[in-house]
């Protein structure tokens, strides 16, 4: 795991929960103090960049797509050709890595998300030109530890980013505003909160397992002429549903624009 921040650290947990033994995990951070915390957290063994790229048989690249360029320079002359390279960032093809890496370096994308933390990632995974179905089924079982997988062609990654990747902070955005609107409504924040997260995670447990369409489950909740319809109409008056495709819409931007550099 190269660049062991916020999703390095979650993906190195999720992946020793789920049965990979430390001795078998190397870490690289920018920081010493960083690097101590990890080994001493989970018991993986800190080393630099460079000594990753000669012993890892798979390179896990998660630091931020500003600091990819730098790393990738740094790696390039130690990281042998038949080395699988994970990318976790946003934005980054494939192709990038593979124009700066020795020739024929099987390059695999991915992005996830940070429910990995607790085992409910959606992790979705493409392969650059030399990746062959078995780096793809390497790829599928580290992330597939933390969550869900699902495989797509790389040209959907950038809006995967904007939909699963960015996708929980626009569920903690509105449990934060929703919040809010209790404390309008005269609740203290704790109770106002515990609502709305238990209202959010039985949401989100119909919409997994009950088979059925989003429209349906809320049609049931929307009672003629009762309390539902009157916040449907005020979310339909205030462009709420407009507002969130233009928000994924300038996420997906976004992640083209990372591809190109652009800090
Ligand atoms: N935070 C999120 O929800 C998600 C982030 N990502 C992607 O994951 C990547 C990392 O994001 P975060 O974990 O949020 O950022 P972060 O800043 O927490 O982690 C990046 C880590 O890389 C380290 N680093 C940077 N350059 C380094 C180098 N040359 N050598 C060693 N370590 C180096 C930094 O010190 C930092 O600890 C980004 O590319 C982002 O696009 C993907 C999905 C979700
Ligand atoms: O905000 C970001 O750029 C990263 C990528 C997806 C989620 N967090």
């Amino acid at each position: 795991m190269l660049g062991t921040g916020k999703i390095g650290e979650a993906l190195l947990s999720g992946m020793i929960r789920a049965g990979w033994s430390p001795a078998d995990l190397l870490v690289t951070a920018r920081r010493p103090e960083r690097a101590d915390t990890l080994r001493e957290r989970y018991g993986v063994t800190p080393v630099t960049n460079a000594e990753a790229a000669k012993t890892a048989d798979t390179l896990i690249l998660t630091v931020k797509p500003q600091d990819m360029g730098a790393l990738v320079e740094e790696l390039a002359p130690h990281v042998p050709a038949d080395r699988l390279v994970i990318s976790g960032a946003a934005g980054i093809p494939t192709a990038y890595f593979e124009e700066r890496l020795a020739a024929g370096t099987p390059v695999v994308r991915v992005m996830t998300n940070t429910p990995a933390l607790v085992d409910e990632a959606m992790s979705v995974i493409s392969g650059g030109t030399h990746a062959n179905p078995a780096h793809l089924a390497i790829a599928q079982e580290i992330f597939g530890g933390v969550g869900k997988t699902l495989r797509v062609p790389e040209s959907q990654q950038d809006a995967a980013t904007a939909l699963s990747g960015s996708g929980p902070a626009y569920f903690y955005f509105l449990v934060e505003a929703m919040t809010d609107a209790g404390i309008l409504l005269g609740l203290p924040r704790s109770q106002a909160h515990d609502l709305i997260v238990q209202a959010a995670i039985g949401a989100a447990v119909m919409l997994r397992d009950s088979g059925e369409h989003p429209v349906k489950l809320r049609e049931a909740v929307t009672s003629p002429a009762g309390t539902t319809i009157n916040a449907i109409r005020e979310l339909e008056n205030h462009g709420v549903r407009a507002a969130l495709i233009a928000a994924l819409e300038a996420a997906r931007d976004r992640s083209r624009e990372l591809a190109s550099g652009k800090g």
